[in-house]
């Protein structure tokens, strides 16, 4: 197959979340072959090209894409395949899935609402930063992590700091790397000394009690999958701020979002569709494989272009409108609406944590529609070259 351009790994940092869009409309949308790295690989995107992505047997992960143990640590579940991933994803859909959630989101709730009295009739101050706060302190408390008063902020930012510097050159991957390290040594010496303890309720004693095919997991590993709950659920935050631009930016859906339920869900997918946060997911070709007339030949790299399917306009028309309404009278397809993978989480890799973040940025959102609250004059633009993407100024909020 015909490859497009140079090896477009330098091509990544510069164009961001225009980098495969732009690549696939070269190709009309069908798989773009190319190389990245100095190794074959090839970018796909669609409903059927999510359904191919993560249909039995296709795609491999170990290895697949290089830097992402500052995101996800070392021997994480993301990274697994096979019966190793399908043991370690069931102890995840087990703690992520059912009660837990509504429990978990009810408090996230309560604490906002704490939070947002001490804002009332105060300066102005960064919604994400605090937001932030909020949820890394009420999900470090949902999974059982003991925290004092000064490791509250830390933690917040520890967890913020990986998600935001993982792509990053520089001081952000250096801050991310030393949150990692930080939090894996302190959260390893946690799991050891919960596994002197009786198995309890909490996340955390599940976690530390696994076994897999009989065997505990490491403590560091045991440590890098607590993290890998409390860090993606205080992620949460990004999407947190992309709806107070939002709202901002369409005054119109601020009023039916504060009072009508349906709606907010409908808000919240048009969130995760619409505003950037996961480029693309990748894997690798894991044996001889053929897509829309393309051989993809073992261990290429297979790229599923996230932000451009979501901006696709055969699958969602007039894509850049912002139009919560679009969810309202569609069901959300396995493989349309894709932010956090696609298929059945049980199965593959999807996200296991999707209804939690769907509970946590509708619980969230319509409390911050109903909040007295005004954006002074900030820079609210959102670059597509910075991974991820973030409200420049943060957006700063004044609450009344
Ligand atoms: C901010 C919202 C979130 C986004 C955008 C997001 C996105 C994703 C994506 C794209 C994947 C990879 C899918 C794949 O490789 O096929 C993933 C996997 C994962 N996510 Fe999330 N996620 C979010 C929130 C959460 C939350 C709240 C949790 C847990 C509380 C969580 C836990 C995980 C885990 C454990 C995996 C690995 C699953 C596996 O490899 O089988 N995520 N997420």
């Amino acid at each position: 197959m015909a490859t497009v351009g140079l090896d477009q790994t330098l091509a990544i940092p510069i164009k961001g979340y225009a980098w495969l869009p732009d690549l696939r409309r070269r190709t009309h949308g069908q798989p773009t072959p190319m190389r990245v790295l100095g190794r074959p690989a090839v970018a796909i995107g669609g409903p059927a090209a999510a359904r191919f992505f993560y249909a039995d047997g296709n795609i491999e992960r170990h290895d697949a894409i290089p830097g992402l143990d500052t995101l996800f640590g070392r021997g994480a579940v993301h990274t697994l395949d096979g019966r190793a991933h399908e043991l370690r994803k069931a102890l995840f859909v087990a703690l992520l899935a059912g009660d837990g959630v509504e429990t978990l989101a009810k408090q996230v709730g309560g604490a906002f609402d704490e939070a947002a009295d001490e804002w009332r009739g105060g300066p102005s101050f960064s919604l994400f930063d605090e937001v932030a706060r909020v949820i890394a302190v009420a999900v470090g408390r949902w999974v059982g992590v003991p925290q004092n008063e000064r490791d509250r902020n830390a933690l917040a930012r520890d967890m913020v700091a990986m998600v935001d510097g993982f792509a990053a050159a520089g001081p952000r991957q250096a801050r991310a790397r030393l949150a990692r390290r930080r939090r894996e040594r302190r959260w390893a010496r946690l799991i050891a000394d919960v596994r002197r303890e009786e198995p309890g309720p909490t996340a955390l004693s599940a976690i530390a009690h696994h076994t897999a095919d009989g065997y505990l997991l490491d403590a560091r590993t045991a440590a890098v999958e607590l993290i890998n709950i409390v860090r993606p659920a205080t992620a949460v935050t990004y999407l947190v701020s992309f709806a107070a631009h939002a709202m901002e930016r369409w005054p119109r859906v601020r009023a039916r979002l504060a009072s009508d339920d349906r709606y907010a869900l409908a808000f919240v997918h048009e969130v995760r569709r619409f505003y950037p946060f996961v480029p693309f997911i990748g894997g690798r070709a894991a044996r001889d494989l053929h897509f829309q007339r393309t051989d993809i030949r073992p261990g290429t790299l297979v790229l599923l272009d996230v932000y451009g399917q979501h901006h696709d306009p055969r699958v969602w028309p007039e894509p850049y409108e912002f139009r919560p309404e679009r969810f309202l009278d569609r069901p959300v397809g396995e493989f349309e609406l894709i932010p956090q993978g696609g298929g059945d989480p049980r199965a593959g890799h999807r996200c296991p944590g999707e209804q939690i973040t769907v509970a946590l940025l509708g619980t969230i959102a319509q409390r911050l529609a109903r909040l007295e609250h005004y954006l002074p004059p900030q820079d609210l633009s959102i670059s597509l070259g910075r991974i991820p993407a973030r409200v420049t100024d943060g957006p700063r909020i004044v609450v009344a």
